[in-house]
């Protein structure tokens, strides 16, 4: 998918986080998204996923040139976000089970190969509500690795991972690199994105 930003500006009350942000993203290509602390970057992957609507600018979807209807859009995008509530009733397996009626699988995996990915198979019949932070963490990576989507955005993707889940991710996002996703990771942490994203895109240029 190709996005393309058009002076985008998000405020606050009265503190503009940031203003003028234009920036045209390629389809199947990688982008760090990376500033300080309350520089905007959750605030921008949040816009670019319909969640949070910009103050100023506007957003428009392509597929090969043809834009994507408004309606069709969410069909495309997965995100991962620290802000993203997980549905704490339900067991690992009821919620992946539960995801999995409204958006399509990448093709090859099941249910259960996923949990096996996710190096959480001991915990496939537990509820949420008692999962570690770095066990939600697993389980919102896989929900955007494994959904078919054409544009990813991950935000702050290891936090609160192990090495073991540092290593898992990195391998899940060198798998997606060989899709035609275009991805987009919003991190502090360069070892999140630097193997993977030859652009950046610094939130900090667009604060005035
Ligand atoms: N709902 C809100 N109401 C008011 N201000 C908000 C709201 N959400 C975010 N902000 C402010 O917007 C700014 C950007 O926050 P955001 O979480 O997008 O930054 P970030 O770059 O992701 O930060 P971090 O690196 O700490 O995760 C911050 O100053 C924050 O206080």
């Amino acid at each position: 998918m190709e996005v393309s930003l058009q002076n985008l500006a998000k405020r606050y009350n009265k503190e503009w986080i940031f203003k003028d942000l234009s920036y045209d993203l390629a389809a199947g290509e990688c982008y760090a998204l990376i500033g300080s602390n309350g520089s905007g970057k959750s605030t921008l992957l949040q816009i670019i996923s319909g969640y949070h609507l910009p103050s100023a600018g506007s957003i428009a979807y392509m597929n090969q040139g043809a834009p994507i209807a408004p309606e069709h859009i969410f069909q495309h995008i997965s995100i991962s976000t620290p802000y993203m509530e997980l549905i704490d009733e339900f067991t690992l397996r009821e919620h992946l089970d539960f995801h999995f009626k409204f958006r399509k699988m990448r093709e090859g995996y099941t249910v259960h190969k996923i949990i096996e990915s996710c190096l959480l198979l001991s915990a496939r019949d537990k509820y949420i509500k008692n999962f570690s932070s770095g066990m939600k963490q697993r389980l919102k990576l896989a929900l955007s690795f494994y959904t078919e989507s054409k544009l990813v955005l991950l935000d702050e993707p290891t936090s609160n991972l192990d090495n073991q889940g540092t290593q898992w991710y990195m391998e899940r996002v060198r798998e997606l690199r060989k899709t035609d996703a275009t991805v987009l990771i919003a991190s502090n942490q360069d070892y999140e994105y630097e193997e993977f994203c030859s652009e950046h895109i610094d939130l900090l240029k667009y604060k005035n």
